[in-house]
């Protein structure tokens, strides 16, 4: 029997988005599959002013003067954030679209790995619910398949991307959704041809060789461009459910259902 055709949760022609770590890779790709979309105007921020530039080039060329804009936005401040978020909402009378995707692999700096990919998304959430809150917006956290199948070497990046997907699903939940009509949702993707390995085991990892043996993999896993993470987020925007999980891992978009927790315990004792 054929599946029923998904309802869709949101029309993208006309809307406003804002995408954090945007200028390059996952999140540029994903500006590029919104804009495709029709959205009225993608809002690009990052913490290199170069990148963002560049990206705002490349965007114009393909889809005419004034759909994509640059803005400075270091996401450990939430001063700036919030600032970025209340200027946009001013200029274009709301935002609709916020994709929390900036993020870092740093096991050395791993505080710093911390704050951009833990606190800077939750700093995103809590400015949807802020500035966001009923007008049918929708948040998108990037996390990763290393929430679900840690990565060895990565303990600091691993943890991040659990809590992302944790937390995503704490402010996506039902009771929340009927309070301020925002979905919140995650994009996990698998390992994606970016700009995020053009680094040295030394550069981001307290072990080398471990540094060594982690690049090694994932160059190797490393079977998708970042096109195919852009086209999956649409998706997830157009149809899915607050608090909903999405894989996108060799070139496909995947949901994923989380067993109930008494499925996977074994009893062990009366205490
Ligand atoms: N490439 C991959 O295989 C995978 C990537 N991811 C996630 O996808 C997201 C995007 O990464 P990629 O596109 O792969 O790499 P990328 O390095 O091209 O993109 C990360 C972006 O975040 C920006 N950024 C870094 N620190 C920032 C800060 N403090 N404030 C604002 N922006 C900052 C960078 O300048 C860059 O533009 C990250 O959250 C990453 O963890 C998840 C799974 C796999
Ligand atoms: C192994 C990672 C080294 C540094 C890579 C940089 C960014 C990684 C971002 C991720 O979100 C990791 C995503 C997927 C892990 C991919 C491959 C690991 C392969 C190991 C394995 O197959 O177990």
């Amino acid at each position: 029997m054929a599946s029923a055709a998904p309802i869709q949760l949101m029309e993208l022609k006309g809307k406003v988005a804002l995408i954090t770590g945007g200028a390059t890779g996952i999140g540029l790709a994903m500006a590029d599959s919104l804009l495709a979309e029709g959205l009225k105007k993608v809002y690009i921020s990052g913490n290199i002013d170069k990148d963002g530039e560049e990206a705002v080039r490349e965007m114009t060329k393909k889809y005419g003067e004034g759909r994509c804009s640059f803005k400075h936005l270091d996401v450990t401040s939430l001063q700036q954030f919030e600032e970025v978020v209340k200027e946009i909402v001013s200029t274009e009378g709301g935002l609709d679209i916020l994709l929390n995707n900036a993020g870092i692999v740093n096991e050395r700096k791993w505080e710093l790995q911390t704050d951009v990919n833990i606190n800077g998304t939750m700093r995103g959430c809590l400015l949807a619910l802020k500035y966001m809150a009923n007008r049918g917006a929708c948040i998108v956290n990037t996390s990763s398949i290393a929430c679900f199948d840690p990565v060895p070497y990565l303990p600091g990046y691993s943890a991040s991307k659990s809590a992302i997907t944790g937390l995503s699903r704490a402010f996506g939940d039902p009771l929340l959704f009927k309070e301020h009509n925002i979905r919140f949702l995650v994009v996990a993707p698998g390992a994606t041809k970016t700009g995020i390995g053009n680094i040295t085991p030394a550069s981001y990892h307290y072990n080398e060789e471990w540094g060594r043996i982690n690049l090694e993999q994932f160059y190797s896993a490393q079977d998708q461009g970042p096109e195919a993470v852009g086209k999956g987020t649409v998706y997830i925007i157009k149809y899915g459910s607050s608090g909903s999980v999405w894989v996108v891992e060799h070139n496909q978009l995947l949901r994923v259902t989380q067993p109930k927790r008494e499925s996977y315990q074994t009893k062990i004792m009366d205490l």
